[in-house]
């Protein structure tokens, strides 16, 4: 039965669309009474025998006439509903997905309905009209994601690390909206989908303590999660909290949840949801309530959270293998032909370069085909950049920090700036090759094409070139494109880099939106070459690292003219043998070991700095390096782990920021080799160090939400002398602060973070504060990071200087003796 009055209430006047109605009811001609909302099987009878009984004729006639001209105005506009006016009358997606099914069903009609799938999918995605809810704050933002996803039959959201990529999701998505429906009836049929009434008392008080305290405004879903959990525990009745006894009870409602189809995911959430909704209740002064019991109760919970957990990594680990299997190539995957063409190719250049003897033309077409998979599979350029980089851009090369920069004004794509590479010093050697000994016997006229066809004009199609070389190699289905190579590399930029290293990254890549943001500016050599050196560290990828910077510096690299002739000879790569003297001989150098020992010099170099590479974090153990080593499979010229251990220098802001380690101890709040310790007096708890920590390896960060100074300083001001978990700081021109107050925050339920309880030491510190930029989650996070700023042994308190004194703050810190410390 339609309920027309409260639609007339909720549709704002639409579009005056004349559309073939047919109306679902029994009688052609039905018309709403509008005094009874009934439909009388005549209208005009209707009124003179019940709603108008005792009225005039002329009343009743007047009557029957709005009637019937309600029913005509609703029939040809109020039954189509533009999506868009939904959008702003329910923002909620889960509210609003179930209205439009529930219209849909009634028989309404919805005109630019996104289809399915998308439906389910695209929530909240920028650049719809649903973008509506995603602008507010960032905390509302999460709230929304928290909460729209936490819905039983819609999944799922955990603060497991796992985040899928979008083709996981889409997936997920699909397979969300398919078993939507009856996962709701099996838990309806349950006994699992009731709730308590909204105005229970212990609702009502979490819901505004989730809106309060943990500011999150969205909270409808976790509320209802709690509620449905309460009232299967408890059948009637005004909620308690008796459940906290039945541990049977509490089990068998989750191996239920399990049953009606939940993933693991969204049991995950039910749990995380009552853990805080007990936590909640812990704290809560009218409660009252016995701290241990909740204590215990939360503790059992977190123990059945754990097969739960592992169940849920299992699923999401199998999702990405389909997508593996689903043919979703890595970069990895992508580079396969560089890797199986590589010895062909290196024996092709030391027989052309090196040794001088003529190779055959079938030879020289590969080789050059190979040279430009290389500019396409190993940095990310279009075949555009291939076709067009020239010779004056070749000769023009620039050494920039041990790589060679080219810039390509010539690459017919939409993007206004030069494309640019930056190769390593090994492929200098290999396109300089082919420029001295393939490129002249091609050159028939003007085309001054740094690539050119068997004609001497610029090559057509450098994807079609890639193609070929694939197919020689052996690869099935044509292998890789570049477009795929470029799309696997995004997908993994985009969840590990920060905006900065994005846009260089994009600008690598010559990516043709970039000109739409005008704040673009085009990095430096200096730059581009650590986007270059960046990209390497993707995973799966092992690129040929570049050569220590201090040996390749121009003056030493370039003046040791023989040398470098060894060097091309036999090219230096982490994994090769050296030559042997017969092979050294036959290539025309002396017999002495002079460049042979500094070849090894060279590789022993490489080596060293590959192990490095695995360290940025924290300075290794020596055991750690040796297993390292010899996983590696070296048989000599094998680095010592000493050695590696000496060179560890703490890394560079850039590695930092991209260090996987790093990411996921922040994401996950994980920390190795640290303790809260409870310390005597008026200091409280600290943090102690449970392993040796290195001078510059990071410790830990400083965890909570990010807020403004001012918005700190508000928290500051109601906490008079307490301990206070604020740390402000600058960063990128805005005062920031770090809200460590808001505890537990609400990404790590119930976790103690460290950073918030290392105590302060103006005159022996051992930590100090980095101030970072993290791509966590899908945000780019100002982050603080504690660096060891000398060796720490086991069990000695970490302290920072908080960067205050007791005659801070206009004298209002004179008392505060321990600032002293
Ligand atoms: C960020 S908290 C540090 C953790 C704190 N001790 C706790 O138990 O949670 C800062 C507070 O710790 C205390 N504190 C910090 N450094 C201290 C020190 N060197 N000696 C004594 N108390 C200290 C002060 O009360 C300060 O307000």
């Amino acid at each position: 039965m339609f309920k027309c009055k409260a639609l007339e209430v909720l549709v704002p006047p639409l579009k005056k669309l004349m559309i073939h109605v047919v109306f679902p009811h029994r009688h052609r001609n039905a018309i709403y009474c509008l005094m009874c909302s009934k439909i009388p099987v005549s209208i005009k009878r209707h009124l003179e025998n019940r709603c108008m009984k005792g009225c005039s004729a002329v009343e009743i006639a007047a009557q029957v006439d709005i009637a019937k001209e309600s029913t005509r105005v609703w029939t040809a506009t109020q039954r189509v509903w533009e999506y868009n006016t939904l959008v702003k009358l329910l923002p909620d997606h889960v509210s609003r997905v179930a209205m439009v099914k529930y219209l849909i069903q009634n028989g309404y009609l919805i005109l630019n309905k996104p289809c399915d799938e998308d439906m389910d999918c695209a929530r909240e995605a920028p650049g719809t009209s649903d973008s509506v809810t995603a602008t507010t704050s960032a905390v509302a933002a999460s709230a929304v994601a928290c909460t729209a996803s936490s819905s039983p039959p819609e999944e799922e959201e955990t603060d497991s690390s796992e985040t899928p990529s979008p083709d996981e999701k889409t997936r997920d998505s699909s397979r969300r909206s398919r078993s939507m429906g009856t996962v709701r009836e099996a838990m309806q049929a349950g006994g699992m989908y009731e709730k308590c009434p909204p105005e229970s008392k212990l609702l009502v008080g979490f819901r505004n303590h989730l809106i309060g305290a943990l500011q999150i405004q969205n909270c409808q879903q976790e509320v209802d999660n709690v509620s449905r959990f309460l009232r299967y525990m408890q059948p009637e009745g005004e909620p308690n909290l008796e459940f906290m006894t039945k541990t049977t009870e509490t089990m068998d409602y989750m191996s239920a949840l399990s049953n009606s189809g939940l993933s693991a995911a969204t049991i995950l959430n039910y749990m995380k949801n009552i853990i805080r909704f007990l936590q909640y209740v812990k704290g809560s002064v009218d409660m009252n309530e016995d701290g241990i019991k909740i204590q215990k109760y939360i503790d059992f919970l977190k123990t059945m959270r754990k097969p739960v957990a592992r169940k849920h990594s299992g699923n999401a680990c199998s999702t990405r293998c389909d997508g593996i299997v689903d043919g979703m190539p890595t970069v990895h995957d992508c580079n396969l032909v560089l890797r199986s063409g590589k010895k062909r190719f290196l024996d092709i250049y030391n027989r052309m370069a090196i040794s001088k003897i003529v190779v055959s033309p079938t030879e020289k077409t590969w080789y050059r085909y190979y040279c430009e998979a290389v500019m396409m599979l190993r940095h990310f350029q279009r075949p555009a950049a291939v076709e067009g980089m020239t010779v004056r851009e070749w000769v023009n090369r620039k050494l920039t920090d041990g790589r060679y920069l080219i810039g390509i004004k010539n690459h017919k794509t939409g993007a206004t700036h030069v494309a640019t590479i930056a190769l390593t010093l090994e492929e200098e050697a290999w396109y300089q090759g082919y420029y001295e000994c393939i490129r002249p016997e091609f050159v028939r006229g003007e085309c001054d094409c740094f690539f050119l066809s068997a004609r001497g004009t610029q090559i057509t199609s450098g994807s079609s070139d890639l193609l070929r070389l694939h197919e020689s190699c052996g690869i099935d289905h044509g292998g890789c494109t570049s477009g795929q190579v470029r799309r696997a590399a995004d997908t993994l930029v985009a969840t590990s880099f920060t905006e900065t290293q994005k846009q260089n990254v994009a600008a690598y890549m010559c990516r043709s939106d970039l000109v739409a943001d005008t704040h673009y500016r085009m990095p430096g050599p200096s730059a581009i070459v650590a986007t270059a050196v960046l990209l390497d560290t993707l995973p799966g990828f092992t690129p040929e690292r570049r050569l220590p910077a201090q040996t390749d510096s121009p003056g030493s690299c370039m003046s040791g003219k023989e040398f470098s002739d060894f060097q091309q000879t036999f090219p230096v790569s982490r994994d090769c043998q050296p030559p042997t003297k017969k092979q050294r001989v036959e290539a025309g150098f002396p017999e002495n070991r002079v460049y042979y020992d500094r070849w090894r010099k060279r590789q022993y170099a490489d080596r060293q700095e590959h192990l490095l590479s695995y360290f940025t974090y924290r300075k290794p153990s020596g055991g750690k390096i040796e297993r390292l080593i010899s996983e590696e499979g070296w048989t000599s010229n094998c680095p010592k782990a000493q050695d590696i251990l000496d060179m560890w220098t703490p890394a560079l802001k850039y590695a930092i920021e991209s260090d996987q380690n790093i990411l996921n101890s922040c994401s996950l709040q994980k920390w190795k080799g640290l303790a809260i310790k409870s310390f005597d007096g008026q200091k409280g708890e600290g943090v102690v160090a449970t392993t040796h920590f290195t001078e510059g390896d990071i410790v830990c960060d400083y965890h909570g939400k990010v807020i403004t100074k001012a918005e700190g300083e508000m928290m500051m001001k109601d906490q008079g002398d307490q301990a206070g978990y604020l740390f402000f700081f600058n960063a990128g021109g805005e005062a920031l602060c770090i809200d460590a107050q808001t505890w537990p925050c609400p990404c790590h339920d119930g976790v103690e973070t460290f950073g918030r309880k290392i105590n302060h030491s103006s005159k022996h510190p051992n930590i100090k504060p980095l101030c970072v930029v993290l791509r966590l989650g899908d945000e780019d996070v100002h982050t603080i990071l504690f660096k060891a700023t000398r060796d720490i042994k086991v069990d000695t308190e970490l302290k920072f200087n908080y960067g205050v004194n007791r005659t801070s703050f206009r004298g209002e810190a004179l008392h505060l003796d321990w600032l002293d410390e």
